[in-house]
């Protein structure tokens, strides 16, 4: 990506992703900062799972975030969804713009994955979406994230097997 480049180039999809607490707000917002600075069109990109919220002039989709327990109904609903989304993004991706998201479907995937879920099953729904660019993996010790506020039940998550 090269800065000065108001032109039509395609923006660059950078995902970050890692656990509630990480730093990948703080890191989206400074990574935003930072690339209007250098005079790249830069928006961040918030996934709420199944509610549609809009912050500012940033765009915020409903990528299917399935989770252990959640009913068929709403997966079905967030996949209705994902083909306008998915051309949301590529239309702005086309148009020069660059999205930063925060959580893409490798969290929900993961989450999904380590209460139990078939990990094949629930990779399925994700079909479909634009492929990043970079993924930004923002490690953190779950202790420290917990430090940080009020996030999860911690009990909870050592019963968690990520691979
Ligand atoms: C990045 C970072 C965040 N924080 C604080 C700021 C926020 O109150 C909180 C969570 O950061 P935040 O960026 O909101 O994390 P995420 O989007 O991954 O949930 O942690 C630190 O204390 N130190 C740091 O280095």
């Amino acid at each position: 990506m090269e800065s000065g480049s108001y032109d039509r180039q395609r923006g660059a999809l950078i995902v970050l992703e890692g656990l509630d607490r990480c730093g990948k707000t703080s890191q989206s917002s400074r990574l935003v900062s930072h690339s209007r600075e250098k005079r790249i069109f830069c928006r961040i990109m918030k996934v709420s799972g199944q509610n549609r919220q809009c912050w500012g002039d940033d765009i915020c989709l409903s990528f299917q975030q399935i989770t252990a327990g959640r009913s068929n109904n709403s997966t079905a609903f967030q996949c209705q969804s994902l083909g306008e989304e998915v051309l949301l993004m590529e239309s702005k991706l086309k148009s020069g713009t660059t999205l930063v998201v925060d959580c893409y479907s490798y969290s929900g995937v993961a989450f999904s994955a380590a209460k139990g879920l078939d990990i094949e099953w629930c990779k399925a729904p994700e079909i479909g979406l634009l492929a990043p660019d970079p993924v930004v993996y923002l490690d953190i010790p779950p202790e420290k994230a917990a430090e940080r506020g009020e996030i999860m039940d911690m009990s909870d998550m050592s019963s968690l097997s990520f691979k």
